[in-house]
């Protein structure tokens, strides 16, 4: 089972505050330093890896002299700012020791809602993944209020999984795994090892933060790990002090809790398209074109006759017939006036049509499902 770990190439590792902030008192710089070793090992032997990490708000509040957690939302905001600038210091350093740069990005619940600025964040993190440099994820929280925020980090590195399609999610925290009950106040709890991701049992055992400094708990590491499923990714829960942690899951070594996704990531994205979309527009293709998507191939400009309705680039559409029959839907490479600029023209075409070329297809048919 653990050579799910071991089999993924794309990793996202999730580091909460618990861990980063050595229980809020500062940076734990020794931990990070720790941290890029590893991954600069895993990325080494082909692994790429994107990092997730809290502590802005508890290494700004060390910098500012601050003792208590402030209850105000502009004084966590302004902890935030400040704080970040040394969580991204220290892992430059860190990673730079082993001849790695690392990149921040900051990101909100509206950068992963909305379809165009999913896509610009997806392809830059890829982009930054395929120069060999390091992303490191927080929430942007000088930026959020209250009602949009993801507040905790889990759910945010479960989204980030999905963004970037990896195939693990790894979130080390401060206990080994995920266990019967909080061991915090239950001495007798005992670590689950593995479990599917969607079995409901495990939010009963789960519970809040164990410390004031974090913000989830365990449960929304268990619903990290549903959300990460459904795009066909792992999750590992494990802890961060336990020695060469990522390394040794990434052997297949059994350590921590896995929660493992039943479905395959391409299987659970054509699930998505087929079950949760709402169409934003029509192409209308031409017979040859009916016939190749029937047998699985992908869309190209060429057999596309005529465009209905004004849609951004990723938006899902329906492929029609001349007759008006649904012969497919999926997920489209160009907006609605390119797709009307290359519709009947050839794949060599498009470069000068449109003054760049994105993707070679309209429709790659991994993101398409047959009606
Ligand atoms: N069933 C459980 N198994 C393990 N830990 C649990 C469980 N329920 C609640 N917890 C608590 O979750 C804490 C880890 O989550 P959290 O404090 O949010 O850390 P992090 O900052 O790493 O996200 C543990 O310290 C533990 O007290
Ligand atoms: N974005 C916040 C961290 C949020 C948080 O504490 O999340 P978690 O580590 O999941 O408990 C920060 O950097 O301080």
């Amino acid at each position: 089972m653990r050579t799910k770990i071991r089999n993924a190439r794309r990793l996202v590792v999730k580091v909460g505050s618990a861990l980063v902030t050595n229980n809020g008192a500062g940076l734990d710089k020794d931990a990070l330093d720790d941290w890029a070793r590893q991954i600069a090992a895993l990325r080494a032997t082909g692994y790429e890896v994107t990092l997730v990490s809290s502590g802005a708000i508890a290494a700004g509040m060390q910098r500012l002299g601050w003792s208590k957690r402030p209850q105000a939302m502009s004084k966590l905001q302004a902890a935030a700012a400040v704080g970040q600038m040394g969580l991204v210091e220290a892992y430059e350093k860190a990673f730079s020791r082993h001849g790695l740069h690392t990149a921040q990005i900051l990101l909100t619940h509206e950068d992963l809602a909305d379809r165009s600025r999913y896509l610009n964040a997806r392809s830059t993190l890829t982009t930054l993944l395929e120069l060999g440099v390091v992303p490191i994820i927080n929430e942007n929280d000088t930026v959020v209020t209250d009602e949009i925020k993801f507040g905790d980090n889990d759910t945010l590195g479960a989204l980030v999984a999905n963004l970037i399609e990896a195939e693990a999610l790894i979130i080390l925290t401060d206990q080994q795994g995920l266990y019967t009950a909080d061991p915090r106040r239950d001495p007798t709890a005992t670590l689950i090892s593995e479990g599917r991701a969607e079995d409901r049992r495990y939010e009963a055992m789960a519970g809040g933060a164990g410390t004031g400094i974090s913000k989830g708990g365990m449960i929304t590491k268990i619903r990290a790990a549903q959300r990460a499923a459904r795009s066909g990714a792992h999750t590992c829960i494990a802890s961060g002090h336990e020695t060469d942690a990522l390394l040794r899951l990434a052997q297949g070594e059994a350590i921590g809790t896995l929660l493992y996704a039943t479905s395959t990531r391409l299987q659970a994205r054509k699930q998505w398209i087929a079950d949760h979309l709402q169409l934003a527009g029509d192409l209308i293709i031409d017979d040859g074109a009916v016939s190749a998507l029937k047998s699985g191939r992908s869309l190209l400009p060429v057999g596309v006759l005529e465009v209905r309705g004004d849609f951004e680039r990723g938006a899902a559409v329906a492929c029609r017939s001349i007759a008006g029959e649904e012969v497919a839907r999926g997920l489209v490479n160009y907006n609605a006036s390119e797709c009307r600029k290359i519709a009947r023209k050839p794949t060599a075409a498009i470069k000068e049509l449109l003054g760049y070329i994105d993707e070679p297809e309209l429709i790659h048919r991994d993101n398409m499902v047959a009606c």
